[in-house]
């Protein structure tokens, strides 16, 4: 090989002029080794000619020779890659989609249901579609097995068709300058990149925006729940099937009007514009533990086809900054599910001035009003940051009779509702939280006779534990957070069940 056959390969071929350069262990040496070319039409040559006119000796002629070789080939490599990405521009279109954006969800989610995924050789496997780490789990069709996604594996080149056009497709794991993998979030990232032939980019777009709808009509029947991370951006975290909210039981006047307080305040977004009123409006739910708050949320969500925001004032991380920069990061249409805000009153009432870990009282206010240092002072349940309070209380008898009739729908109604008073006889007022007869009647989940045979011995073993625990609560000294959290439920448990401030729309 010499050097001229060499400089003219580099440049009429220049992907592989790259490639022999790298793949050529002996070529420096061979170079080093090349005596001084007498051959006046190599470039050696040219060089001995020009080094003999100067009356340079025969060791730095070779030198030069080097030095010019080597500029020669350097210039090559820049000059050739540079064509190349010249070419590839001209010729390729290419998508990228980081993990660290919503779009590769669409895009894994489209690759899985693609016919190439189903039947490439060299696939993935996986159990959640993530983004930046977040899990999409629960989405299997049993809801006892987690789903199985089949993707087109990592690190190589996968061509598919879409519309009749040839596509290649990588995915890979890009790496930083210091060759450690790049991280999102707390994950490492990914990146999936689409081409095509070509220089019109609507085929790409097309396939976005098909794997934009797919994803989208994928969560029509489901509640998607987003949270907030320490960087104060919004994660998508699962999707759940939306829950009726036939399945809340409550007061059926209480879900009425909220249905109809929620429906008409999304209907009065210009009567709200036309004011200069904040846009929101709020809901405080409280109450005992397992009463169905959280559920409740979650099926107004599905009524309302608004997906859900949730924010959690006692998680580590969670900063004023990071909780100001995700309230102002919201969508304008979504619930916001800010939760354990008992912890800004507990210890606001104890006098500390920061709440969970990071956050301080004056922050929250801040970040719901949209960041009014002038509004601090006031307090967080005034009308405009809370409108409407729904205290949730343990189970009444009612409530329990209706448990259970939703519990055996498949029984004849009239058995059924026998059965069903029967059972709520039984159970005492306010004692247990649905949550807790819900999970006694999951044991019996298909013998609502040996149901209502052992409700009494259950309520009995209850009530026994509980005395043991009072007791052991008792001889303890209950912790002023504790004390605090009682005072404020306390006040407001002889309240009805629901408390609306005045509309601020008549
Ligand atoms: N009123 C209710 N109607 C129907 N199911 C209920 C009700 N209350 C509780 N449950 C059931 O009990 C379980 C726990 O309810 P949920 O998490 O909504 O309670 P919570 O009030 O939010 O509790 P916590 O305050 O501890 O977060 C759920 O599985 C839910 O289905």
């Amino acid at each position: 090989m010499t050097p001229r056959l060499l400089g003219n390969s580099l440049f009429l071929t220049p992907p592989y002029a790259s490639i022999l350069l790298r793949n050529t262990p002996g070529f420096s040496r061979g170079l080093t080794n090349l005596p001084p070319s007498t051959d006046p039409s190599s470039i050696g040559g040219m060089i001995s000619t020009v080094a003999e006119r100067l009356g340079v000796g025969e060791l730095a002629t070779g030198g030069l020779q080097l030095a010019v070789i080597g500029g020669f080939i350097a210039g090559a490599r820049y000059f050739s890659g540079f064509f190349f990405d010249f070419m590839k521009k001209k010729t390729v279109v290419t998508a990228q989609f980081d993990s660290s954006d919503e779009s590769f969800s669409w895009i894994l989610n489209w690759l899985s249901e693609h016919p190439y995924a189903q039947q490439a050789t060299q696939f993935s496997v996986s159990t959640t579609i993530t983004r930046a780490g977040q899990r999409l789990t629960g989405e299997g069709l049993d809801a006892m097995l987690p789903p199985v996604y089949f993707l087109p594996a990592h690190g190589m080149v996968h061509f598919f068709t879409y519309k009749n056009r040839l596509l290649w497709l990588t995915r890979e794991r890009p790496q930083t300058s210091t060759g450690a993998p790049a991280v999102a979030g707390n994950a490492i990232m990914e990146r999936i990149q689409i081409s095509t032939i070509g220089r019109s980019r609507t085929v790409l777009q097309n396939l976005v925006f098909d794997a934009q709808k797919q994803f989208i009509e994928r969560d029509r029947s489901r509640t998607v729940v987003f949270a907030g991370d320490q960087y104060g951006a919004w994660r998508r975290t699962r999707s759940r099937p939306k829950r009726p909210l036939g399945t809340i039981v409550i007061p059926s006047n209480v879900k009425q009007h909220l249905i109809d307080d929620t429906k008409e305040f999304l209907a009065s977004e210009q009567w709200y514009s036309d004011r200069g009123i904040p846009y929101r409006r709020g809901y405080l739910l409280y109450g005992e533990p397992g009463s169905g708050k959280t559920s409740f949320v979650y099926s107004m969500a599905g009524e309302l086809g608004q997906n859900i925001y949730v924010v959690n004032l006692s998680s580590k991380g969670l900063t004023d900054d990071v909780l100001t920069e995700l309230l102002s990061d919201t969508p304008s249409r979504c619930i916001l599910l800010i939760e354990d805000v008992d912890a800004a009153f507990v210890q606001r009432s104890r006098g500390d001035s920061t709440i969970g870990n990071n956050i301080t009282f004056s922050g929250l206010l801040n970040a719901i009003d949209g960041n009014h240092p002038e509004k601090l002072d006031e307090a967080l349940i005034r009308p405009g940051r809370i409108d409407v309070r729904i205290h949730f209380g343990n189970a009444t008898k009612h409530q329990a009779e209706e448990l259970f009739t939703k519990f055996y729908p498949h029984l004849e109604s009239n058995h059924i509702s026998r059965l069903a008073s029967q059972f709520a006889a039984k159970i005492p007022d306010n004692q247990f939280s649905m949550a807790h007869l819900q999970g006694f009647l999951m044991v019996h989940k298909k013998h609502p006779d040996q149901a209502l045979n052992l409700i009494d011995d259950w309520i009995r073993q209850q009530s026994e534990q509980n005395g043991a625990t009072a007791t052991t609560t008792a001889t303890t000294t209950a912790s002023p957070a504790i004390e605090a959290s009682e005072e404020m439920l306390h006040t407001n448990a002889t309240e009805p069940l629901m408390q609306s401030p005045p509309k601020t729309q008549t």
